[in-house]
């Protein structure tokens, strides 16, 4: 990944692509809704690149020799936002990167960005206004489930009941305003998540395709039998 040289995507005043050059969808939820799971599947079927904010901050704090390692370790652990200028300046070059390396389309799906309104403001008034959001909603209880879980094998320092507690509370008091703010807007597609994996993808599909975003259709060579 291209190191984060210069922090200047929030300052420009003028988006860098307007929304026909580049379509993001921002996936939301609390911390193990399942957004990256769900992102996994849209992937395969309808061509989107999926950009998670924390794999990115996460592949930041450890290049080495970067200057936001430490600062990006203490807010992942406390379960805190890390300043916006790193985060959407991360996507910016990751996104530059996709667009050059043959996603000419420039199908992004966001996952767990924008989680304070700072963000959101930042990212749509420099690199590209949203789409839509696709919000997964989930109890915190099947969330805690599920993270605890995923933190016998995920080698994550946050997922554990002291941090999971801390992102709970992050997500009410600064993520959800921003889902509220969209909302208000008409620009949020709730899904209930607390189904299994394939049932909720199902509801993914049929909301993506009133959306108006369609599958990737394959063509396939047909075969004649003797
Ligand atoms: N619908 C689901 N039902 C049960 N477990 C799920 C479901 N979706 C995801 N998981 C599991 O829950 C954990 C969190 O999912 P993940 O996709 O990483 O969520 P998020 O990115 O929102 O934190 C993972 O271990 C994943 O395998
Ligand atoms: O825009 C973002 C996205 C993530 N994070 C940090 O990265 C952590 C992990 O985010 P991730 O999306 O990987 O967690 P998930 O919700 O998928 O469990 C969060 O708790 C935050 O501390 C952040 O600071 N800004
Ligand atoms: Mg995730």
């Amino acid at each position: 990944m291209p190191a984060i040289s210069n922090l200047g995507a929030t300052t420009r005043t003028q988006p860098l692509w307007s929304p026909d050059k580049a379509t993001v969808v921002f996936v939301l939820g609390g911390p193990g809704a399942g957004k990256g799971t769900q992102c996994q599947k849209l992937v395969a079927d309808y061509g989107f690149k999926h950009l998670s904010a924390g794999d990115l901050l996460r592949e930041e704090q450890d290049r080495p020799g970067s200057e936001f390692g430490e600062m990006i370790k203490s807010y992942i652990k406390e379960g805190t936002i890390v300043p916006m200028e790193v985060t959407v300046q991360l996507l910016e070059n990751a996104m530059k990167s996709s667009m050059d390396g043959g996603n000419a389309k420039g199908l992004f799906l966001i996952d767990g960005f924008p989680r304070k309104l700072d963000q959101a403001h930042a990212f749509e008034r420099t690199v590209v206004p949203s789409k839509f959001t696709l919000f997964f909603e989930c109890s915190e209880a099947v969330m805690e489930k599920r993270l605890l879980h995923r933190g016998e094998t995920s080698g994550r320092a946050d997922d554990n009941i002291e941090s999971i507690k801390k992102r709970f509370r992050t997500f009410v008091e600064t993520s959800m305003p921003v889902v509220d703010e969209f909302e208000k807007q008409g620009k949020v597609v709730k899904v209930s998540a607390e189904r299994g994996p394939d049932e909720v993808y199902d509801d993914v599909k049929r909301l993506f395709k009133q959306r108006g975003v369609e599958p990737i259709t394959l063509k396939f060579v047909q075969t004649q039998e003797a």
